[in-house]
Protein backbone atom coordinates (compact mmCIF):
# COMPACT_ATOMS: atom_id res chain seq x y z
CA UNK A 1 0.00 0.00 0.00
CA UNK A 2 1.28 3.32 -0.81
CA UNK A 3 2.07 5.94 1.67
CA UNK A 4 0.97 9.39 1.00
CA UNK A 5 3.30 11.89 2.60
CA UNK A 6 2.73 15.31 3.28
CA UNK A 7 6.16 17.89 4.81
CA UNK A 8 5.71 20.59 6.96
CA UNK A 9 9.02 22.79 7.24
CA UNK A 10 9.56 21.62 3.61
CA UNK A 11 12.39 24.22 3.48
CA UNK A 12 14.05 23.76 6.44
CA UNK A 13 17.38 22.09 7.13
CA UNK A 14 15.34 18.53 7.85
CA UNK A 15 12.43 19.53 5.63
CA UNK A 16 14.69 19.49 2.51
CA UNK A 17 16.79 16.43 3.66
CA UNK A 18 13.03 14.39 4.56
CA UNK A 19 12.43 15.08 0.68
CA UNK A 20 15.50 13.63 -0.40
CA UNK A 21 14.99 10.40 2.05
CA UNK A 22 11.56 9.86 0.43
CA UNK A 23 12.93 10.40 -2.84
CA UNK A 24 15.62 7.83 -2.05
CA UNK A 25 12.86 5.35 -0.37
CA UNK A 26 11.00 2.54 -2.36
CA UNK A 27 7.67 3.62 -4.62
CA UNK A 28 5.72 2.58 -1.32
CA UNK A 29 6.90 6.00 0.11
CA UNK A 30 5.69 9.22 -1.32
CA UNK A 31 6.27 12.90 -1.29
CA UNK A 32 2.32 14.26 -2.00
CA UNK A 33 2.62 17.84 -0.19
CA UNK A 34 5.17 20.27 0.82
CA UNK A 35 4.15 23.05 3.17
CA UNK A 36 5.87 26.23 4.25
CA UNK A 37 4.67 28.41 6.36
CA UNK A 38 1.92 30.76 4.35
CA UNK A 39 4.67 34.07 4.00
CA UNK A 40 6.93 32.23 3.02
CA UNK A 41 9.04 33.14 -0.29
CA UNK A 42 9.00 29.54 -1.48
CA UNK A 43 5.07 29.40 -1.95
CA UNK A 44 4.67 27.74 -5.81
CA UNK A 45 8.07 26.16 -6.05
CA UNK A 46 9.32 22.43 -6.43
CA UNK A 47 9.78 21.04 -4.03
CA UNK A 48 12.41 18.15 -5.93
CA UNK A 49 14.46 21.31 -6.68
CA UNK A 50 14.37 22.51 -3.37
CA UNK A 51 16.11 19.11 -2.32
CA UNK A 52 18.22 19.41 -4.90
CA UNK A 53 16.84 16.13 -6.90
CA UNK A 54 15.58 17.78 -9.87
CA UNK A 55 11.64 18.96 -10.29
CA UNK A 56 9.08 15.95 -9.00
CA UNK A 57 5.76 18.20 -9.82
CA UNK A 58 5.35 18.95 -6.05
CA UNK A 59 4.78 22.58 -5.54
CA UNK A 60 5.28 24.23 -1.80
CA UNK A 61 2.17 25.50 -0.49
CA UNK A 62 1.39 27.67 2.42
CA UNK A 63 -1.06 25.62 4.46
CA UNK A 64 -1.77 22.29 5.55
CA UNK A 65 -5.87 22.48 5.71
CA UNK A 66 -4.99 22.92 1.54
CA UNK A 67 -3.86 19.63 0.94
CA UNK A 68 -4.78 17.67 4.29
CA UNK A 69 -7.17 15.56 1.89
CA UNK A 70 -3.65 14.44 -0.41
CA UNK A 71 -2.03 12.74 2.66
CA UNK A 72 -1.60 9.78 4.96
CA UNK A 73 0.90 10.65 7.01
CA UNK A 74 2.40 14.28 7.84
CA UNK A 75 6.32 14.76 8.64
CA UNK A 76 6.70 17.52 11.05
CA UNK A 77 10.38 18.79 11.92
CA UNK A 78 9.37 22.95 12.86
CA UNK A 79 9.03 24.70 15.59
CA UNK A 80 7.22 23.89 18.89
CA UNK A 81 3.85 26.07 18.29
CA UNK A 82 3.73 25.20 14.75
CA UNK A 83 3.89 21.40 15.42
CA UNK A 84 1.13 21.88 17.97
CA UNK A 85 -1.13 23.65 15.70
CA UNK A 86 -0.60 21.09 12.52
CA UNK A 87 -1.00 18.50 15.23
CA UNK A 88 -4.78 19.22 15.88
CA UNK A 89 -5.05 19.97 11.85
CA UNK A 90 -4.16 15.97 11.90
CA UNK A 91 -6.01 14.86 14.51
CA UNK A 92 -9.13 16.65 12.90
CA UNK A 93 -8.84 14.81 10.41
CA UNK A 94 -7.14 11.27 11.26
CA UNK A 95 -4.03 12.00 9.44
CA UNK A 96 -0.68 10.48 10.97
CA UNK A 97 1.51 12.35 12.30
CA UNK A 98 5.44 11.86 13.06
CA UNK A 99 6.55 14.58 15.24
CA UNK A 100 10.72 15.27 15.32
CA UNK A 101 9.91 18.68 16.46
CA UNK A 102 12.00 18.98 20.35
CA UNK A 103 11.91 21.57 23.05
CA UNK A 104 8.17 21.39 23.86
CA UNK A 105 6.99 22.45 27.67
CA UNK A 106 5.43 19.34 29.32
CA UNK A 107 2.26 21.22 29.22
CA UNK A 108 2.63 21.54 25.02
CA UNK A 109 3.56 17.69 25.53
CA UNK A 110 0.03 17.52 27.34
CA UNK A 111 -1.73 18.55 24.06
CA UNK A 112 0.31 16.01 21.50
CA UNK A 113 -1.14 13.38 23.90
CA UNK A 114 -4.64 14.49 23.86
CA UNK A 115 -3.96 14.66 19.91
CA UNK A 116 -2.53 11.17 20.15
CA UNK A 117 -6.57 10.23 21.65
CA UNK A 118 -7.83 10.95 17.87
CA UNK A 119 -5.21 10.03 15.46
CA UNK A 120 -1.42 7.81 15.40
CA UNK A 121 1.57 9.85 16.27
CA UNK A 122 5.14 8.94 16.50
CA UNK A 123 7.12 11.45 18.62
CA UNK A 124 11.04 10.87 18.74
CA UNK A 125 14.01 13.20 20.12
CA UNK A 126 16.35 11.20 17.67
CA UNK A 127 14.58 9.75 14.55
CA UNK A 128 18.45 7.81 13.62
CA UNK A 129 18.74 3.91 14.45
CA UNK A 130 21.99 4.20 15.97
CA UNK A 131 20.97 7.13 18.66
CA UNK A 132 17.77 4.70 19.60
CA UNK A 133 20.47 1.86 19.67
CA UNK A 134 22.28 4.02 22.36
CA UNK A 135 19.18 4.37 24.40
CA UNK A 136 18.90 0.95 25.14
CA UNK A 137 22.95 0.50 25.82
CA UNK A 138 22.25 3.38 28.12
CA UNK A 139 19.64 1.63 29.70
CA UNK A 140 22.13 -1.85 30.49
CA UNK A 141 24.80 0.39 31.34
CA UNK A 142 22.97 2.58 34.00
CA UNK A 143 21.48 -0.84 35.68
CA UNK A 144 24.63 -2.52 36.08
CA UNK A 145 26.67 0.68 36.97
CA UNK A 146 24.20 1.86 39.47
CA UNK A 147 24.54 4.11 42.15
CA UNK A 148 28.40 3.51 41.92
CA UNK A 149 29.05 6.79 38.98
CA UNK A 150 28.65 9.97 38.26
CA UNK A 151 26.23 10.50 35.08
CA UNK A 152 26.97 12.97 32.55
CA UNK A 153 25.10 14.25 29.26
CA UNK A 154 27.35 16.10 27.10
CA UNK A 155 25.79 17.23 23.48
CA UNK A 156 27.25 19.35 20.49
CA UNK A 157 24.91 21.10 17.88
CA UNK A 158 25.01 23.10 14.91
CA UNK A 159 25.09 27.68 16.01
CA UNK A 160 21.50 27.57 14.34
CA UNK A 161 20.10 25.25 17.23
CA UNK A 162 17.46 27.13 19.17
CA UNK A 163 16.46 24.62 22.02
CA UNK A 164 18.76 23.55 25.12
CA UNK A 165 19.57 20.79 26.27
CA UNK A 166 18.75 19.20 23.01
CA UNK A 167 15.66 16.68 23.04
CA UNK A 168 17.90 13.45 22.82
CA UNK A 169 20.24 14.60 25.51
CA UNK A 170 17.11 15.00 27.71
CA UNK A 171 15.97 11.50 26.45
CA UNK A 172 18.70 10.29 26.91
CA UNK A 173 19.11 11.95 30.56
CA UNK A 174 15.31 10.09 31.17
CA UNK A 175 16.31 6.57 30.29
CA UNK A 176 19.20 6.73 32.88
CA UNK A 177 17.30 8.18 35.51
CA UNK A 178 14.34 5.80 34.92
CA UNK A 179 16.70 2.90 35.03
CA UNK A 180 18.00 4.03 38.42
CA UNK A 181 14.37 5.05 39.91
CA UNK A 182 15.56 8.70 39.83
CA UNK A 183 12.85 11.49 39.14
CA UNK A 184 14.75 13.89 36.15
CA UNK A 185 13.05 17.22 37.10
CA UNK A 186 14.85 16.62 40.29
CA UNK A 187 18.12 15.65 39.83
CA UNK A 188 18.95 17.37 36.16
CA UNK A 189 21.72 19.88 36.65
CA UNK A 190 21.76 22.29 33.61
CA UNK A 191 25.14 23.56 33.15
CA UNK A 192 27.73 24.66 36.18
CA UNK A 193 29.29 27.95 37.63
CA UNK A 194 31.13 29.41 40.01
CA UNK A 195 31.45 27.47 43.66
CA UNK A 196 28.96 24.47 43.21
CA UNK A 197 30.02 22.69 45.88
CA UNK A 198 31.32 18.91 45.40
CA UNK A 199 29.55 16.79 43.57
CA UNK A 200 25.85 14.80 44.59
CA UNK A 201 26.28 11.42 43.30
CA UNK A 202 22.28 11.76 42.27
CA UNK A 203 22.39 14.38 40.38
CA UNK A 204 22.81 14.17 36.14
CA UNK A 205 24.64 16.35 34.30
CA UNK A 206 24.05 18.48 31.35
CA UNK A 207 26.31 20.31 29.16
CA UNK A 208 25.54 21.73 26.18
CA UNK A 209 27.97 22.99 23.35
CA UNK A 210 26.56 25.14 20.11
CA UNK A 211 29.12 25.64 16.91
CA UNK A 212 29.62 25.66 13.64
CA UNK A 213 27.81 23.27 11.76
CA UNK A 214 27.60 20.42 14.13
CA UNK A 215 24.96 17.90 13.13
CA UNK A 216 24.81 16.04 16.80
CA UNK A 217 27.02 14.82 18.85
CA UNK A 218 26.16 12.86 22.35
CA UNK A 219 27.94 11.16 24.90
CA UNK A 220 27.12 9.87 28.16
CA UNK A 221 29.42 9.59 30.86
CA UNK A 222 29.41 6.99 33.66
CA UNK A 223 32.81 7.71 35.77
CA UNK A 224 33.82 5.82 38.89
CA UNK A 225 36.52 5.59 40.82
CA UNK A 226 39.49 4.33 38.96
CA UNK A 227 37.42 3.88 35.43
CA UNK A 228 34.88 5.56 33.27
CA UNK A 229 32.90 4.02 30.81
CA UNK A 230 31.25 6.88 27.59
CA UNK A 231 28.33 5.82 25.15
CA UNK A 232 29.04 8.29 22.26
CA UNK A 233 26.75 8.96 19.17
CA UNK A 234 28.06 11.52 16.44
CA UNK A 235 25.64 12.23 13.45
CA UNK A 236 27.34 13.26 10.44
CA UNK A 237 24.52 13.85 8.06
CA UNK A 238 21.01 14.57 8.82
CA UNK A 239 19.89 11.77 6.57
CA UNK A 240 20.48 9.81 9.51
CA UNK A 241 17.23 11.31 10.91
CA UNK A 242 15.31 11.64 7.95
CA UNK A 243 15.65 8.56 6.68
CA UNK A 244 14.60 7.04 10.50
CA UNK A 245 11.53 9.16 10.32
CA UNK A 246 10.57 8.62 7.04
CA UNK A 247 10.69 4.64 8.08
CA UNK A 248 8.46 5.77 10.55
CA UNK A 249 6.04 7.32 8.60
CA UNK A 250 5.64 4.01 6.50
CA UNK A 251 4.98 2.13 9.98
CA UNK A 252 2.62 4.63 11.07
CA UNK A 253 0.64 4.71 8.26
CA UNK A 254 -0.99 0.90 9.60
CA UNK A 255 -0.96 2.14 13.44
CA UNK A 256 -3.99 3.19 15.21
CA UNK A 257 -4.42 6.23 17.24
CA UNK A 258 -2.04 6.37 20.25
CA UNK A 259 1.51 7.98 20.66
CA UNK A 260 4.44 5.82 19.76
CA UNK A 261 8.13 6.83 19.26
CA UNK A 262 10.78 5.53 16.78
CA UNK A 263 11.59 2.10 19.90
CA UNK A 264 8.26 0.78 18.43
CA UNK A 265 9.02 1.21 15.11
CA UNK A 266 12.32 -0.43 15.65
CA UNK A 267 10.55 -2.99 17.78
CA UNK A 268 13.11 -2.41 20.42
CA UNK A 269 10.71 -2.19 23.22
N1 LIG B 1 13.91 14.12 16.06
C1 LIG B 1 14.99 14.18 15.27
O1 LIG B 1 15.54 13.16 14.83
C2 LIG B 1 15.51 15.51 14.87
C3 LIG B 1 14.88 16.63 15.31
N2 LIG B 1 15.24 17.86 14.86
C4 LIG B 1 14.40 18.98 15.30
O2 LIG B 1 13.63 19.41 14.18
C5 LIG B 1 13.35 20.80 14.32
C6 LIG B 1 13.71 21.54 13.05
O3 LIG B 1 15.10 21.50 12.86
P1 LIG B 1 15.78 22.11 11.55
O4 LIG B 1 15.25 21.46 10.33
O5 LIG B 1 17.25 22.08 11.78
O6 LIG B 1 15.27 23.63 11.64
P2 LIG B 1 15.08 24.71 10.46
O7 LIG B 1 15.02 26.03 11.16
O8 LIG B 1 16.07 24.50 9.39
O9 LIG B 1 13.64 24.36 9.86
C7 LIG B 1 12.43 24.64 10.53
C8 LIG B 1 11.32 24.76 9.51
O10 LIG B 1 10.11 25.09 10.20
C9 LIG B 1 9.57 26.30 9.66
N3 LIG B 1 8.94 27.10 10.71
C10 LIG B 1 9.52 27.74 11.74
N4 LIG B 1 8.61 28.39 12.49
C11 LIG B 1 7.42 28.16 11.90
C12 LIG B 1 6.09 28.55 12.21
N5 LIG B 1 5.82 29.30 13.28
N6 LIG B 1 5.10 28.12 11.40
C13 LIG B 1 5.37 27.34 10.32
N7 LIG B 1 6.61 26.94 9.98
C14 LIG B 1 7.62 27.34 10.76
C15 LIG B 1 10.77 27.06 9.12
O11 LIG B 1 10.35 28.02 8.21
P3 LIG B 1 11.10 29.45 8.19
O12 LIG B 1 12.44 29.18 7.61
O13 LIG B 1 10.21 30.29 7.34
O14 LIG B 1 11.17 29.92 9.63
C16 LIG B 1 11.57 25.91 8.51
O15 LIG B 1 11.05 25.55 7.25
C17 LIG B 1 14.07 21.27 15.58
O16 LIG B 1 13.18 21.25 16.67
C18 LIG B 1 15.14 20.19 15.77
O17 LIG B 1 15.56 20.07 17.10
C19 LIG B 1 16.26 18.03 13.98
C20 LIG B 1 16.95 16.96 13.53
C21 LIG B 1 16.65 15.61 13.94
O1 LIG C 1 18.35 20.53 16.00
C1 LIG C 1 19.02 19.57 15.54
O2 LIG C 1 19.79 19.69 14.59
C2 LIG C 1 18.82 18.24 16.15
N1 LIG C 1 17.91 18.11 17.07
C3 LIG C 1 17.50 16.92 17.72
C4 LIG C 1 17.65 17.08 19.23
O3 LIG C 1 17.34 18.17 19.77
O4 LIG C 1 18.03 16.13 19.89
C5 LIG C 1 18.15 15.69 17.17
C6 LIG C 1 19.49 15.86 16.55
O5 LIG C 1 20.48 15.77 17.52
C7 LIG C 1 19.63 17.10 15.70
Amino acid sequence: MTTRIGITGAAGRMGRTLIEAIDLAGEELQLAAAIERPQSSLLGADAGELAGRGSNGIAVVGSLQEVIGDIDVLIDFTVPAATLANAQVCAAHQVAMVIGTTGFTAEEQGLIDSAAGKTAICKASNFSTGVNVCFKLLDMAARVLGDDVDIEVYEAHHRHKIDAPSGTALSMGQVVADALGRDLDKVAVYGRQGQTDARDRETIGFATVRAGDIVGDHTVTFAAEGERVEITHKASSRMSFARGAVRAAGWLHHQSAGLYDMQDVLGLK
